[in-house]
């Protein structure tokens, strides 16, 4: 596609009329770069909303199954319907030529991961690789949009300089915004129509009101316009060390469960029962590339004491070991010394129905009773790289109920565990996740939180 001076969002004579019918007429084309859970729906809203929507993604593979009309993302309800019907319609086409892609369009939204190293500071590597190809493709008039969750001050810090050097623009000459995903596996599509308010921060004024004319059409919901893009950085950081910090509020109470000789979750959904209390679900650990990872987006990154942060996480992580703790108390409860047991394991990926492994506690816990002595086996439908997991054997779900394991430990509550005899287990069984109905299974039922043996 040729570029013409026409298609420019950022500082046009064009009036924000002019400009909302120039986007949604696919006169603005835009590049979203990652095509997965969170980038795929994306790109699918950006497509049919704009009819000019193209997919960046290194993965080849990805490109081919989403120009096939395929989506390569499974169990995203709607998913597969609207990348269907928006490649059919040659509203969204899917490249791994992102200079190509970068040099097209007028609109690059970055929706690739931002996880942490080795030392638990954030990896900002593939976002860097991004927003130089964008850099050498930015045009005068372009708008560049940051979803993916990153450190405050970043955009302003690290990428604004980067979009400068390598495009040789003038920081007049373009926009630069973040606009943060706030997205939920199970519910992407309908979340990036707006069951939440879109924040929106740009690095300058004219920034924010080019986005907020994207999100406008983009959104169902309402565009939350913040001062600036470090504050539009913070809402989503903050949003989920919120949520560490809470989870890890209700696996500390859940710990008081052994020398109070009590269920605390019956004390956390009574206390729930009134409107300011909102405590969280205890549970073997806290998984995925979102929750456990913001924390560190902040802890350690500036001159700044994190002392709850830090402890929350320490709490939230320690979680496997009290999982392990608990399965072997169990165990002895019924006279099986843990170094001649075998646990069977219910649900590997970090959370319910999502095929996700960053962060899954189920490895720790895994890892934990194998240095024990136990031999660990492991049942999920939605894995099939058990390569990479050393410390569990896969078990088929059908051979699931066929196994004589001493102890089951449910971690993530699949739903396709909703149809396993449960009758069948005779061996004690720790529910990670409160999920199960203690009354299918004779066995003793026991939760985290809950009584010990
Ligand atoms: N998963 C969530 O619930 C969630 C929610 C909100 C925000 N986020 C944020 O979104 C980011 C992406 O999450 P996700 O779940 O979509 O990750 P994902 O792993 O499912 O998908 C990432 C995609 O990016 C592609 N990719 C990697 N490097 C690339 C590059 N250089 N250029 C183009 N594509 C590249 C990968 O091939 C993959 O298809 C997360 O890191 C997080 O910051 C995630
Ligand atoms: C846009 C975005 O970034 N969205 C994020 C996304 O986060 P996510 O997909 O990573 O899912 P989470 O639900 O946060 O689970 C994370 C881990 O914590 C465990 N957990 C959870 C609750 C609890 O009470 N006790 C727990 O132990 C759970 O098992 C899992 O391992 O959705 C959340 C809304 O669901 C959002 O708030 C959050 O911003």
């Amino acid at each position: 596609m040729s570029r013409t001076a026409s298609r420019a969002i950022y500082d046009t004579s064009a009036d924000d009329d002019q400009l909302r019918e120039a986007f949604t007429s696919g006169e603005l084309p835009v590049a979203i770069y990652g095509l997965g859970k969170m980038g795929l729906p994306l790109a699918g809203v950006y497509a049919d909303v704009t009819g000019a929507t193209t997919g960046v993604d290194i993965d080849q593979h990805v490109v081919d199954q989403i120009n096939a009309g395929e989506s390569p993302i499974k169990r995203e309800p709607g998913l597969p319907e609207l990348v269907e019907r928006v490649v059919a319609d040659g509203a969204l086409e899917a490249t791994a030529d992102a200079e190509g892609a970068a040099a097209d369009a007028t609109i690059h939204v970055l929706m690739v991961p931002t996880l942490l190293t080795a030392e638990n500071d954030p990896d900002l590597s593939i976002m860097d690789e991004v927003i130089e190809t964008v850099g050498h493709g930015l045009d005068p008039g372009d708008l560049v949009i940051v979803e993916s969750t990153v450190p405050p001050r970043t955009t302003v810090d690290r990428f604004l300089p980067r979009l400068l050097e390598t495009s040789g623009l003038d920081p007049d000459q373009f926009g630069l915004a973040a606009c943060p995903e706030r997205t939920v596996s199970g519910q992407a599509i309908a979340d990036v129509r707006g069951t939440h308010p879109k924040i929106v921060g740009g690095v300058d004024p004219e920034s924010t009101r080019a986005a907020a004319i994207v999100y406008d059409e983009i959104s169902e919901n309402r565009v939350v316009e913040t001062s600036n893009a470090t504050a539009a950085e913070m809402t989503k950081v903050f949003e989920g060390v919120f949520r560490d910090v809470n989870i890890a509020i209700a696996n500390e109470l859940a710990t008081f469960a052994k020398a109070l000789d009590v269920d605390v979750r019956e004390a956390i959904d009574a206390a729930n029962t009134q409107p300011f209390c909102d405590i969280h679900d205890p549970g073997p650990g806290v998984g995925g590339h979102c929750i456990p990872i913001y924390p560190y987006f902040l802890a350690g990154q500036f001159d700044v004491d994190a002392d709850l942060l830090e402890t929350a996480r320490e709490r939230n992580d320690g979680m496997a070991i009290y999982t392990a703790d608990m399965t072997e108390a169990i165990l002895d409860s019924v006279g099986v010394p843990i170094d001649e047991a075998t646990v069977l394991l219910l649900g590997v990926t970090y959370k319910a129905n999502i095929a996700e492994l960053r962060n899954a506690p189920s490895i720790p816990v895994a890892e934990s009773l194998k240095q024990r002595g136990a031999t660990v086996e492991a049942v999920d439908p939605l894995i099939d790289r058990w390569h990479e997991l050393d410390a569990m054997t896969p078990v088929t779900l059908d051979a699931a109920a066929d196994r004589d394991p001493d102890a089951v430990v449910v971690v993530t509550p699949h739903d396709d565990f909703a149809d396993l005899d449960w009758a069948a287990f005779d061996a004690p069984i720790l529910d990670g996740r409160s999920s199960i109905d203690a009354s299918a299974t004779d066995a003793p039922v026991y939760a985290i939180g809950g009584p010990w043996p």
